[in-house]
């Protein structure tokens, strides 16, 4: 699915969420682990305010796991708990229940010193479109897909779904809105997936998909494209692709539109590997959006 944003879908969106944090003990922030800058809603510090966060970085499968690790220690520098999961596989899951405790220890310990019955606690998702929040609700909700009914008290038609003894999760997440309005952001959330390509001029972004391959991964590039050598011109590179992979129209002349097509689908399928398109050290000055 994908979301045209616009201001009034922007309001509501932050007011569902905004609704439900009353809700809940804690947010899981789900961002994709190869851009956990460029998936996050710019506004998420200001909606969510103090409510205990956890991070996910998803799809880690389809990251660097090395530089998946540097944006680990980058949120824990900002005493942000972040951990690495896979909702396709569902790696990491009982992960998720173990860092919600950890986080909310002490304010569970002083609910129970307070003589506070015990219960368990609630999350909800939170990510932008595509980040992976129906994948992981489902993985979590497992066999106990069956709602754990209304709370009584609060939003009528929130539903919980139970995830081990231990938490429960609101079956709708909060949907909220990327940070399109930087170019740069924009192209990696479209070679991600996360925005439709007609968004995009697709030989802009297979430019700059073989712009990041060359400076980030040059081995991978060459192998796949088997070049000895790449060069400069990027319609040089264009061409030598589309011979090679047979993207020709009438009288043999290169199409440059199939290139793209062919580029950015296996940049997204994982055809040169794990790839992480973002890393900590590149915002390392920058504040907290
Ligand atoms: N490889 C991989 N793919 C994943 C993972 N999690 C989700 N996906 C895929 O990512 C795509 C989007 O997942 P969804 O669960 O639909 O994402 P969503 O956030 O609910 O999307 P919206 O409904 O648009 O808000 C699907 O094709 C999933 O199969 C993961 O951990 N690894």
């Amino acid at each position: 699915m994908t979301i045209q944003w616009f201001p009034g879908h922007m309001a509501k969106a932050r007011r569902e969420v905004t609704e439900k944090l009353k809700l809940v003990d804690i947010i899981f922030e789900l961002v994709d682990a190869r851009i956990p800058y460029s998936s996050r809603n710019p506004m998420i510090d200001e909606i969510i305010q103090h409510k205990p966060r956890l991070v996910l970085l998803n799809k880690a499968d389809m990251a660097d796991k090395y530089i998946t690790k540097e944006w680990i220690a980058f949120f824990a520098k900002k005493g942000v708990k972040a951990i690495a999961i896979n909702s396709q596989a569902g790696e990491g899951m009982k992960e998720i229940a173990n860092a919600a405790q950890e986080i909310l220890k002490e304010k569970f310990d002083r609910m129970r010193a307070k003589g506070v019955k015990p219960r368990a606690i609630r999350a909800m998702i939170v990510g932008i479109p595509n980040a992976g929040k129906s994948t992981l609700i489902n993985r979590l909700a497992k066999k106990n897909i069956a709602k754990t009914g209304n709370t009584p008290g609060v939003t009528k038609s929130q539903q919980w779904i139970k995830v081990g003894k231990e938490m429960e999760l609101l079956d709708t997440p909060g949907i909220l809105w990327p940070k399109f309005e930087d170019q740069e952001v924009g192209m990696k959330l479209a070679i991600t997936g996360a925005i439709k390509d007609t968004l995009l001029n697709l030989q802009d972004l297979t430019v700059y998909a073989l712009d990041f391959l060359e400076r980030e991964y040059p081995e991978r590039l060459m192998e796949r494209y088997k070049f000895t050598d790449i060069p400069d011109d990027v319609v040089l590179k264009f061409d030598h692709i589309g011979k090679l992979r047979g993207c020709l129209m009438g009288g043999g002349m290169v199409d440059y539109d199939k290139v793209a097509e062919l580029v950015i689908r296996e940049t997204r399928s994982e055809k040169f590997g794990p790839l992480s398109f973002e890393r900590p050290k590149d915002f390392q000055t920058e504040n907290e959006e």
